[in-house]
């Protein structure tokens, strides 16, 4: 019998309600035990006097009944809200101690789901994002995996290669004599050819999925007093980051989080581009190019009043160019934006721009993105097998049988058919108490 776990599923510390969560097939006894007969009916609220076994009130509560197997969990569970209080939390903790049950260790309720086959990994993972989502498309992603949007696509993967290796053992295990050479790559062939072209699609996404999870980094990178910092702080409306004429002020990467167009962005100013003799500035120069180079996208600015201003060299192809201090009367320049730091002319324009890059990267697609390396790396080794067992078809079907296999052991490990027990420990550590 599995122990019976409890936990706080609010946040710590004082509330206005505070919500305390009980799994396990000892959960009624315990809600019996402190909320007194009868139980309220299923998923129904009832007000009710909580007590600890020297009979002293805890708190006046509501309490909710979830009989298993339609439960959360898939277990017998219970819920009390009570009076967010320290001491009401405390004592309630300790009557639910004193009744058998104990503490919940982090994304234990949500891994008791999984282990009753109430939601595949990819779902526990989205429910994961869900309490991570910051932004609206965060959410949006979070909430298909959750609803089972990469379940469905690698389960479906999964029965196609069950179907693809029962044809390969077919042939292995009754040849037919009329059978020409090759006739294996005639019948499962094209099966495994649009399993890999399937596969491809799904992982040439851009890396979408990952950067909604992650963020869109944008670096900012020109010259020393072009105004970068000054360009980061108007867009993060607060001053983040120092701003001086001195050429050289910024060394470190400031870093600001912002919201574009439903998704997080991560903005970084960067150290002016020169040669610098000063050892501090040049190891804050190369910080600069290393995080140009990993950026998503990179903001060149450049200073409208300085003749003989050039875009960055490490801007490419798509990035975006800024000609600062507008208000100076800097000269127009093809294909770039002008802006005024100081006087926040041509923000609109920046920023309007900066969204509408972010969306149309980032943007749902039809198809369900992956959203982890976890199933970045799992689908690519499902690929590679793949490709490996459509090259052994003709002349060695066994190998080709073994291929298949491991293809679909990549798609079991993906939704936790087969069990990776520290791939389970990974996704489920990363929770909070209480869910
Ligand atoms: N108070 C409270 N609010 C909550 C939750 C919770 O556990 N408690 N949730 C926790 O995540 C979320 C709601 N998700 C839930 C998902 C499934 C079930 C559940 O009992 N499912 C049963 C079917 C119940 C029915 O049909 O009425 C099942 O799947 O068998 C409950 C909550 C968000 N809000
Ligand atoms: N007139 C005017 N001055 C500006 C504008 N933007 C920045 N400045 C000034 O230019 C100087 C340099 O600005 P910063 O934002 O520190 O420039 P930076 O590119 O971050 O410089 P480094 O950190 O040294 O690379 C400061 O004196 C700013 O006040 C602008 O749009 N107009
Ligand atoms: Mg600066």
């Amino acid at each position: 019998m599995t122990d019976t776990i409890f936990a706080l599923s609010t946040p710590p510390g004082r509330s206005g309600v505070a919500v305390i969560r009980l799994s396990g097939a000892g959960s009624g006894a315990i809600l019996d035990a402190l909320a007194g007969k009868p139980r309220p009916r299923p998923r129904e609220a009832a007000l009710r006097r909580l007590r600890d076994r020297q009979n002293a009130t805890l708190d006046r509560a509501l309490v909710l009944w979830f009989p298993g197997p339609a439960s959360f969990t898939g277990e017998d569970s219970a819920e009390c809200h009570v009076h967010g209080g320290e001491a009401v939390i405390e004592g309630v903790f300790e009557a639910l101690r004193a009744e058998g049950a104990r503490p919940a260790e982090a994304g234990e309720f949500t891994r008791r789901a999984f282990e009753n086959g109430k939601l595949d990994l990819t779902e526990a993972e989205g429910l994961a994002d869900l309490i991570e989502a910051e932004t609206e498309g965060q959410r949006e992603q979070a909430l298909a995996q959750m609803g089972g949007a990469l379940k469905t696509l690698y389960e479906g993967w999964r029965e196609d290669l069950i179907a693809i290796l029962s044809a390969i053992e077919g042939e292995i295990d009754f040849p037919d004599e009329d059978d020409v050479p090759g006739a294996l790559a005639a019948t499962a062939g094209p099966g495994v050819g649009a399993l890999i072209a399937a596969l491809e699609t799904h992982l040439d996404d851009d890396r979408r999925g990952e950067i909604v999870r992650r963020g869109f980094t944008i670096a900012i990178i020109g010259a020393p007093n072009a105004g970068k910092s000054s360009i980061l702080n108007r867009l993060a409306r607060r001053e983040a980051a120092i701003v001086t004429d001195i050429p050289g002020t910024t060394r470190d990467i400031v870093e600001v989080r912002l919201v574009l167009a439903g998704f997080p962005v991560i903005l970084a100013d960067t150290a002016g581009l020169r040669e610098a003799s000063d050892r501090v500035e040049a190891e804050g120069v190369r910080r600069a190019l290393e995080r140009a180079r990993d950026a998503d996208l990179r903001l060149g600015v450049i200073d409208g009043t300085d003749k003989g201003a050039r875009p960055p060299d490490a801007l490419r192809d798509g990035d975006i160019l800024i000609v600062n201090k507008s208000d100076l009367g800097a000269s127009d320049s093809l294909g770039a934006i002008a802006v005024s730091a100081t006087t926040g002319a041509g923000f609109d324009a920046l920023e309007a721009e900066l969204s509408a890059r972010v969306a149309a990267r980032l943007s749902r697609r039809e198809a369900p993105a992956l959203s982890r390396a976890r199933h970045r790396e799992a689908v690519e080794a499902a690929l590679s097998a793949l490709r490996r067992g459509r090259a052994r078809l003709i002349d060695a079907p066994e190998l080709a049988g073994e291929d298949v296999r491991l293809a679909i052991r990549a798609m079991e490990s993906l939704t936790g058919r087969i069990d990776v027990e520290d791939v389970l420990d990974r996704v489920f550590s990363q929770f909070c108490i209480g869910k």
